[in-house]
Protein backbone atom coordinates (compact mmCIF):
# COMPACT_ATOMS: atom_id res chain seq x y z
CA UNK A 1 0.00 0.00 0.00
CA UNK A 2 1.13 3.47 -0.87
CA UNK A 3 -0.16 6.00 0.87
CA UNK A 4 0.07 9.93 1.23
CA UNK A 5 0.00 11.29 4.96
CA UNK A 6 -1.11 14.57 4.88
CA UNK A 7 0.09 17.13 8.23
CA UNK A 8 2.31 14.85 10.53
CA UNK A 9 3.67 18.05 11.37
CA UNK A 10 1.99 21.32 11.33
CA UNK A 11 3.33 24.82 9.41
CA UNK A 12 4.95 26.08 12.73
CA UNK A 13 7.16 22.93 13.44
CA UNK A 14 8.16 23.10 9.69
CA UNK A 15 9.36 26.02 9.41
CA UNK A 16 11.13 25.69 12.95
CA UNK A 17 12.92 22.13 11.33
CA UNK A 18 13.71 24.35 8.67
CA UNK A 19 15.53 26.75 10.05
CA UNK A 20 17.47 24.04 11.72
CA UNK A 21 18.17 21.66 8.66
CA UNK A 22 18.99 24.90 6.77
CA UNK A 23 22.07 25.67 9.73
CA UNK A 24 23.28 22.07 10.26
CA UNK A 25 26.37 20.45 8.84
CA UNK A 26 25.50 17.96 5.84
CA UNK A 27 27.90 15.16 5.05
CA UNK A 28 27.96 12.51 2.65
CA UNK A 29 24.55 10.23 2.24
CA UNK A 30 26.25 7.30 1.63
CA UNK A 31 27.20 6.62 5.04
CA UNK A 32 24.17 4.91 5.31
CA UNK A 33 23.67 3.13 2.70
CA UNK A 34 24.10 -0.12 1.95
CA UNK A 35 26.53 -1.59 -1.03
CA UNK A 36 23.69 -1.42 -3.84
CA UNK A 37 22.32 1.81 -2.92
CA UNK A 38 25.84 3.58 -2.62
CA UNK A 39 26.63 2.98 -5.68
CA UNK A 40 23.51 5.45 -7.07
CA UNK A 41 23.10 7.86 -3.56
CA UNK A 42 24.51 11.02 -4.81
CA UNK A 43 22.49 13.18 -1.99
CA UNK A 44 23.73 14.81 1.47
CA UNK A 45 22.70 13.61 4.80
CA UNK A 46 23.02 15.25 8.40
CA UNK A 47 25.25 12.84 10.77
CA UNK A 48 23.08 10.01 12.76
CA UNK A 49 22.49 10.53 16.12
CA UNK A 50 23.78 14.37 15.55
CA UNK A 51 22.15 16.73 18.25
CA UNK A 52 19.79 18.29 15.19
CA UNK A 53 19.08 15.15 13.84
CA UNK A 54 17.66 13.76 17.27
CA UNK A 55 15.77 16.98 18.50
CA UNK A 56 13.94 16.98 14.88
CA UNK A 57 13.68 12.80 14.68
CA UNK A 58 11.79 13.22 18.34
CA UNK A 59 9.83 15.85 16.52
CA UNK A 60 8.78 13.55 14.05
CA UNK A 61 8.01 10.75 16.12
CA UNK A 62 5.66 12.76 17.84
CA UNK A 63 3.54 13.87 15.07
CA UNK A 64 3.41 10.21 13.78
CA UNK A 65 1.92 9.49 16.93
CA UNK A 66 -1.08 11.90 17.25
CA UNK A 67 -1.66 10.47 13.98
CA UNK A 68 -4.82 7.87 13.46
CA UNK A 69 -4.26 7.36 9.95
CA UNK A 70 -0.51 6.45 10.44
CA UNK A 71 -1.20 4.28 12.86
CA UNK A 72 -3.89 2.55 11.23
CA UNK A 73 -1.91 2.11 7.94
CA UNK A 74 1.00 1.43 9.42
CA UNK A 75 0.53 -0.37 12.58
CA UNK A 76 3.86 0.28 13.90
CA UNK A 77 5.62 -1.91 16.02
CA UNK A 78 9.43 -0.63 15.98
CA UNK A 79 10.13 2.77 14.28
CA UNK A 80 13.94 3.71 13.04
CA UNK A 81 15.04 7.41 14.14
CA UNK A 82 14.06 9.53 11.67
CA UNK A 83 17.37 10.27 9.17
CA UNK A 84 17.80 13.88 7.57
CA UNK A 85 18.78 14.27 3.61
CA UNK A 86 19.17 16.87 0.85
CA UNK A 87 19.11 17.29 -2.71
CA UNK A 88 20.68 19.77 -4.04
CA UNK A 89 21.00 21.01 -7.85
CA UNK A 90 22.34 18.08 -9.19
CA UNK A 91 21.50 15.54 -6.64
CA UNK A 92 19.44 12.09 -7.19
CA UNK A 93 19.09 8.82 -5.72
CA UNK A 94 19.04 6.04 -8.47
CA UNK A 95 16.92 3.01 -8.38
CA UNK A 96 17.11 0.98 -5.32
CA UNK A 97 15.51 -1.34 -2.68
CA UNK A 98 15.97 -0.86 0.64
CA UNK A 99 18.06 -3.13 3.02
CA UNK A 100 15.65 -5.24 4.41
CA UNK A 101 17.37 -5.44 8.14
CA UNK A 102 18.34 -1.94 9.75
CA UNK A 103 20.40 -1.70 12.82
CA UNK A 104 19.03 1.02 15.44
CA UNK A 105 22.50 2.70 15.83
CA UNK A 106 23.49 3.02 19.38
CA UNK A 107 21.28 0.18 20.64
CA UNK A 108 21.04 -3.82 20.62
CA UNK A 109 17.72 -3.29 18.43
CA UNK A 110 16.70 -4.55 15.11
CA UNK A 111 14.22 -3.91 12.95
CA UNK A 112 12.86 -5.56 9.65
CA UNK A 113 12.09 -2.79 6.76
CA UNK A 114 8.65 -3.60 6.42
CA UNK A 115 7.80 0.09 5.49
CA UNK A 116 9.72 3.31 4.29
CA UNK A 117 8.90 6.77 4.48
CA UNK A 118 9.76 9.90 3.49
CA UNK A 119 8.52 13.19 5.09
CA UNK A 120 8.96 16.54 3.04
CA UNK A 121 10.31 19.48 4.71
CA UNK A 122 10.98 21.55 1.24
CA UNK A 123 7.73 23.12 -0.18
CA UNK A 124 6.72 22.12 -3.49
CA UNK A 125 7.32 25.16 -5.20
CA UNK A 126 11.04 25.41 -3.93
CA UNK A 127 12.24 23.26 -6.13
CA UNK A 128 11.99 21.21 -9.45
CA UNK A 129 13.49 17.90 -9.70
CA UNK A 130 13.35 15.56 -6.97
CA UNK A 131 10.54 13.09 -7.30
CA UNK A 132 10.16 10.12 -5.29
CA UNK A 133 9.21 7.40 -8.07
CA UNK A 134 7.56 4.30 -6.73
CA UNK A 135 7.59 1.28 -8.92
CA UNK A 136 4.15 -0.25 -7.49
CA UNK A 137 2.03 -3.12 -9.29
CA UNK A 138 -0.13 -0.48 -10.94
CA UNK A 139 2.95 1.22 -12.39
CA UNK A 140 5.56 3.84 -11.14
CA UNK A 141 3.85 6.60 -8.87
CA UNK A 142 5.37 10.21 -8.87
CA UNK A 143 5.62 11.54 -5.09
CA UNK A 144 5.92 15.29 -4.32
CA UNK A 145 4.03 16.14 -1.60
CA UNK A 146 3.76 19.40 0.43
CA UNK A 147 6.10 20.06 3.55
CA UNK A 148 4.75 18.30 6.50
CA UNK A 149 3.24 15.01 4.93
CA UNK A 150 4.30 11.85 4.77
CA UNK A 151 4.78 9.16 2.24
CA UNK A 152 3.86 5.52 3.28
CA UNK A 153 5.32 2.72 1.32
CA UNK A 154 6.44 -0.40 1.24
CA UNK A 155 10.03 -1.17 1.25
CA UNK A 156 10.12 -3.82 -1.07
CA UNK A 157 9.33 -1.67 -3.49
CA UNK A 158 12.05 0.05 -5.92
CA UNK A 159 12.66 3.47 -5.87
CA UNK A 160 14.22 6.74 -6.81
CA UNK A 161 14.39 9.78 -6.40
CA UNK A 162 14.87 12.14 -9.64
CA UNK A 163 17.97 14.87 -9.92
CA UNK A 164 16.90 17.88 -8.50
CA UNK A 165 17.07 20.90 -11.27
CA UNK A 166 16.41 24.00 -9.65
CA UNK A 167 16.59 25.29 -5.22
CA UNK A 168 16.81 21.75 -3.14
CA UNK A 169 14.82 19.23 -1.87
CA UNK A 170 15.22 18.53 2.08
CA UNK A 171 13.19 15.77 3.61
CA UNK A 172 13.20 12.92 6.34
CA UNK A 173 13.62 9.55 5.69
CA UNK A 174 13.05 6.22 7.95
CA UNK A 175 11.85 2.70 7.71
CA UNK A 176 9.18 0.22 10.52
CA UNK A 177 8.99 -2.83 11.00
CA UNK A 178 5.31 -3.59 11.31
CA UNK A 179 3.14 -5.47 13.41
CA UNK A 180 1.81 -7.15 10.45
CA UNK A 181 4.26 -8.28 8.19
CA UNK A 182 2.61 -9.07 5.12
CA UNK A 183 1.20 -5.81 3.42
CA UNK A 184 -2.20 -7.52 1.73
CA UNK A 185 -2.96 -7.84 5.50
CA UNK A 186 -2.15 -4.74 6.40
CA UNK A 187 -3.92 -3.21 3.28
CA UNK A 188 -7.09 -5.18 4.44
CA UNK A 189 -6.85 -4.36 8.21
CA UNK A 190 -6.40 -0.45 6.92
CA UNK A 191 -9.46 -0.88 4.45
CA UNK A 192 -11.89 -2.35 7.19
CA UNK A 193 -10.13 0.09 10.13
CA UNK A 194 -11.52 3.04 7.90
CA UNK A 195 -14.29 1.61 7.09
CA UNK A 196 -15.16 0.75 10.69
CA UNK A 197 -14.15 4.11 11.66
CA UNK A 198 -16.46 5.68 9.29
CA UNK A 199 -19.49 3.49 9.87
CA UNK A 200 -19.32 4.75 14.01
CA UNK A 201 -19.43 8.14 12.59
CA UNK A 202 -22.56 7.69 11.28
CA UNK A 203 -24.25 5.38 13.40
CA UNK A 204 -22.28 5.43 16.54
CA UNK A 205 -19.78 3.57 18.11
CA UNK A 206 -22.29 1.39 20.50
CA UNK A 207 -24.37 0.37 16.54
CA UNK A 208 -24.72 -3.55 17.17
CA UNK A 209 -23.19 -3.85 13.72
CA UNK A 210 -20.28 -1.84 14.16
CA UNK A 211 -20.03 -3.55 17.02
CA UNK A 212 -19.54 -6.50 15.58
CA UNK A 213 -17.44 -5.03 12.79
CA UNK A 214 -15.14 -3.75 15.31
CA UNK A 215 -14.66 -7.16 17.02
CA UNK A 216 -13.60 -8.51 13.86
CA UNK A 217 -11.16 -6.20 13.20
CA UNK A 218 -9.94 -7.16 16.92
CA UNK A 219 -9.51 -10.14 16.26
CA UNK A 220 -8.24 -10.29 13.08
CA UNK A 221 -5.14 -8.24 14.18
CA UNK A 222 -5.17 -10.97 16.88
CA UNK A 223 -4.86 -13.29 14.47
CA UNK A 224 -2.37 -11.67 12.95
CA UNK A 225 0.01 -9.32 15.21
CA UNK A 226 3.59 -9.72 16.08
CA UNK A 227 4.17 -7.94 18.64
O1 LIG B 1 14.77 10.91 -0.32
C1 LIG B 1 13.84 10.10 -0.39
O2 LIG B 1 12.65 10.44 -0.51
C2 LIG B 1 14.10 8.61 -0.33
C3 LIG B 1 15.45 8.25 0.19
C4 LIG B 1 15.71 6.79 0.02
O3 LIG B 1 15.12 6.13 -0.79
C5 LIG B 1 16.70 6.12 0.89
O4 LIG B 1 17.47 6.81 1.59
O5 LIG B 1 16.75 4.88 0.88
FE1 LIG C 1 15.39 4.06 -0.39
Amino acid sequence: MLLAIPDILTPDEVATARAALDAAEWIDGRVTAGAQSAAVKNNAQLAEGSPVADALGEMILAGLARSPLFISAALPQRIFPPLFNRYGIGADFGVHVDNAIRAVPRTPIRLRTDLSCTLFFSHPEEYDGGELLIEDVYGPQRVKLPAGHLILYPSTSLHRVTPVTRGARVASFFWLQSMIRQDAQRSLLFDLDQTVQQLGLEHGGNDANVLRLSGIYHNLLRQWAET
